[in-house]
């Protein structure tokens, strides 16, 4: 009988919008557990900061002692405190006690994976995170797993639903940036530092996860290239309207080849323009949807909820029954394949496409100077559209692909030019041929 079965223990650390959800599934569905693990699930502490707020968590499972229970008589440790510290040192306390780890802290993986995926290794336990990255959609696991015998080339997608959430309401409603900020807070989206959504720390994360796990390399946050929407104005989204375009905040990851075939990892998160007809552009709220590009597989779609406390605990309560699977039938998951090391290329040198509108004064040969200017910087034109209006005019650029450091010179050069009023919008474009 698995109720009669050595229960598998677990520790769950942090009960905020995700493990207050987690508790409350693991708690309302034990015999369910219980049958897809081989074994009773029993939750035997919950470590919180503050044991006043949580009147649902029963007395006797609350502690503030956090180290004290990952190190005491615990089999699984589930760690949904977020940030680096305390978190890092709980895991690594919790792994090179031969305890297994499920988390979903993009941040602590992004900087110090490698570090716990050691502890782990030397340890012969297992740490599983698919919520760390697009909430409830499963992604890591089928790039860790199932695309193990391919060779991925690209992926791309929107990975913070905090920013999606705002964006959207930018788009759709006219919201003011602060006013859905606000919402996506109430709605159990944003981290507990909001500025790491908007500001691209959490997708720049989960970037640095999906490519370390795409290419079998070790890249982390830094070697991201990382741009928040903070900048985007309700000027840019009216350009992107205008040209049938939506913003969206994209996280990419590519395997780059040089002609002497030459491999390297492109990694870059930034707000970028794409076509109304493009399937990312449908993508709204707190949804994340992802493109994997593989060789033999060709294109892939991801697609869910990729925020919230309901969400991103079916992530973890998936990990949750893995691990305990492989503890009761003393089994083991993926260890980190990092073996290609790849090096990381500069933003600088990365191929992008820029949308650029300006207000220019409206008398003979702007064009032309400004053609002019994109051509000194080798960087050719492939769209451009020009509306008169009284003295002044406005004039929109899109450009084909050139590297992104020409880009942005071309747009220092002609942000000086006299007949340039002002520089309206800059935006990257993605998803449509060049
Ligand atoms: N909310 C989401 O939509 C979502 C989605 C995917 C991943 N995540 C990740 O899940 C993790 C948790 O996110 P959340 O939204 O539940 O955060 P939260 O802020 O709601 O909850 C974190 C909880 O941990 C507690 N805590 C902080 N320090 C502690 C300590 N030393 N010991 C014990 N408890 C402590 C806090 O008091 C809080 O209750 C983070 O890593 C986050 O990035 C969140
Ligand atoms: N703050 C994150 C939570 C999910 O990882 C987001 O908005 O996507
Ligand atoms: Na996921």
């Amino acid at each position: 009988m698995i109720e009669d079965r050595e229960p598998v223990r677990v520790a769950l650390l942090g009960c905020g919008t995700v493990g207050t959800e987690v508790l409350r599934l693991l708690r309302e569905r034990p015999a369910e557990f219980a049958a897809r693990t081989g074994a009773p699930v029993e939750v035997t502490g919950v470590a919180v900061r503050r044991p006043h707020k949580h009147p649902d968590v029963p007395e006797h499972l609350i502690t503030t002692d956090a180290h004290a229970l990952v190190e005491g008589d615990v089999d699984l440790v589930v760690e949904l405190v977020g940030g680096i510290e305390p978190a890092r040192s709980l895991l690594l306390a919790a792994l090179r006690s031969g305890k297994s780890v499920v988390t979903a802290n993009k941040a602590l993986l992004a900087e110090y994976g490698s570090e716990l995926f050691a502890a782990a290794d030397e340890s012969g336990v297992d740490i599983y995170f698919e919520a760390s990255v697009a909430g409830a959609i499963p992604l890591l696991r089928p790039l860790r797993e199932s695309l193990a015998g391919d060779r991925i080339n690209r992926v791309m997608g929107i990975v913070n639903g905090t920013t999606n959430y705002i964006l959207s309401a930018m788009d759709a409603s006219g919201s003011t940036y602060s006013e859905a900020l606000e919402e996506a807070g109430e709605l159990g989206y944003a981290e507990a530092d909001p500025t790491a959504d908007v500001d691209g720390f959490d997708a720049a994360a989960k970037a640095a996860i999906l490519a370390s796990l795409a290419f079998h390399t070790r890249v982390t946050a830094t070697d991201v290239h990382r741009e928040g929407i903070a900048g985007v104005s309700a000027g840019d989204i009216a350009a992107a309207q205008g040209l049938d375009r939506s913003v969206k905040l994209l996280s990419i990851c590519e395997r780059v080849v040089d002609d002497d075939g030459t491999e390297a990892v492109s990694a870059r998160v930034h707000p970028a323009m794409i076509p109304k007809s493009h399937p990312l552009a449908g993508v709204n709220g707190a949804f994340n949807a992802v493109f994997v590009e593989a060789e033999s597989a060709g294109q892939l779609m991801f697609y869910g909820q990729g925020a919230g406390g309901s969400p991103t605990a079916s992530a973890v309560l998936g990990d949750l029954v893995a691990v305990a699977r492989n503890l009761v039938e003393s089994g083991k998951g993926p260890r980190e394949s990092a073996h290609a090391q790849l090096p990381v290329q500069s933003m600088g040198s990365t191929p992008t496409r820029y949308h650029i509108s300006l207000d220019v004064e409206d008398k003979p040969g702007v064009l032309s100077q400004v053609a002019s200017t994109f051509n000194e910087h080798d960087v050719s034109i492939s769209v451009v559209r020009q509306e008169g209006r009284g003295e002044d005019a406005s004039l929109v650029v899109v450009t084909h692909v050139a590297p992104d450091s020409a880009l942005r010179s071309t747009v220092d050069a002609i942000a000086r030019l006299s007949v340039v009023r002002d520089v309206v919008s800059v935006m990257r474009v993605e998803g449509e041929s060049s």
